[in-house]
């Protein structure tokens, strides 16, 4: 893994201890405050073997794969992930990663592991960068750059707020969902097979959707898009840096489409990140629940741009992200 051990990272928005704790945490419990979900003490297979790369040499590591979305390419939030712990390895203890950015610039082969080679660019007094490239078949898949800085406290301090939204307590998740409309004896045969293959997918995130209608991408809507998403399974308080790369692997998952919320009568031919930008503000528990405020500011040219806010429970803004993927789209039959 990353580092092992408790530390913090930023602190400069919420000096408040690692965890996502709800707005009235600490309060006196009201008997309208939501009964909290305890996690089984399965631990999340994105510790025991997604983000645990096997080191080959210095500064070179291989990471296998666990789900592969039905595009048969590798998903671009477990490259991105990966590729922040080999940056993560090389950098002291104190140092802590506040941005990464990265394009993908080759489609990811699930039939073979991916190597990460780890260039050390520079280390500052407070800023070290490190330069990762992702390569299958001797070839770049994805380039990397992470930033990590030392902890320094400031007192220039703003965020945006939390949208108010039903906690996750009181929504269903994805599967649940799913669940109810193949109860439906009307369902169509088509619709049945696809959601049956989505129930299938063995995604180790946790999605509870906020306007649960978004997600069937059938409403035309503004393209905005709110839902609660953790890590599935448990991985504990105390690696600040491991917390940040299950976020990038998290930050990847139906984000892109948010771009196709306007248009619900074309769906997606083609579509994939081409990059990803992530700026880690504070500290978070990936394995909690995490509000992912989604929205799409723009979208031509077969491509999408996405902008996104993690958003802990108790209203801390913990990570920004962007993306541009490219969308080829075509008319949607249902
Ligand atoms: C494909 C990328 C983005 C670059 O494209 P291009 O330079 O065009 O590459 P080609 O290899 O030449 O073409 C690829 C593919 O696209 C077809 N193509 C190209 N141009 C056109 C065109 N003008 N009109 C129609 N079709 C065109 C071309 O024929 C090829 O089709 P194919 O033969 O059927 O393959 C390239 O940079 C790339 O692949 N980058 C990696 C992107 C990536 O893998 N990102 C991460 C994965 S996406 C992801 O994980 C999203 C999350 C999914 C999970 C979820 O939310 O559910």
């Amino acid at each position: 893994m990353v580092e092992t051990g408790m530390k913090g990272v930023g602190g400069s928005v919420c000096p408040s201890p690692v965890g996502n704790k709800s707005p009235n945490s600490g309060a006196e419990k009201s008997p309208e405050e939501p009964k909290v979900q305890f996690k089984q003490d399965l631990k999340s297979v994105l510790v025991t073997s997604v983000l645990n790369l096997e080191e080959l040499d210095v500064d070179l590591y291989r990471g296998t794969h666990h789900w592969v979305p039905r595009t048969q390419r590798l998903f671009g939030g477990q490259i991105v992930g990966q590729a922040l712990v080999a940056a993560a390895k090389s950098v002291n203890d104190n140092l802590y990663a506040h941005s990464l950015h990265c394009y993908f610039v080759r489609a990811g082969d699930p039939k073979v592991p991916v190597l990460y080679q780890v260039e050390r660019t520079r280390n500052g007094r407070s800023f070290t960068v490190r330069s990762v490239k992702a390569i299958q078949h001797g070839q770049p898949i994805l380039i990397c750059q992470a930033s990590f800085q030392m902890i320094q406290p400031s007192p220039l301090e703003h965020q945006f707020t939390m949208p108010v939204v039903p906690q996750p307590e009181d929504l269903s998740t994805v599967e649940e969902l799913i669940r109810i409309h193949l109860s439906k004896p009307d369902l169509a045969e088509k619709l049945r097979q696809g959601l049956n293959k989505l129930l299938a997918n063995e995604v180790p995130i946790e999605i509870k959707p906020v306007q649960p209608k978004l997600f069937s991408n059938f409403f035309k809507a503004v393209p905005k898009k709110l839902f609660w998403v953790r890590a599935r399974g448990y991985i504990g308080e105390g690696n600040m840096k491991l917390h940040c790369c299950v976020a990038a692997y998290v930050s990847d998952y139906a984000f892109l489409d948010t771009a196709l919320l306007p248009s619900p009568k074309y769906r997606a031919q083609f579509s994939a990140s081409l990059d990803h930008a992530m700026w880690f503000h504070t500290t978070f528990r990936s394995d909690e629940w995490m509000l992912y405020e989604c929205e799409s500011p723009w979208a031509g040219g077969c491509r999408g741009l996405v902008q996104g806010r993690l958003w802990r429970r108790d209203g801390v803004l913990a990570v920004s992200c962007s993306q541009e993927g490219v969308l080829r789209v075509k008319l949607s039959k249902l």
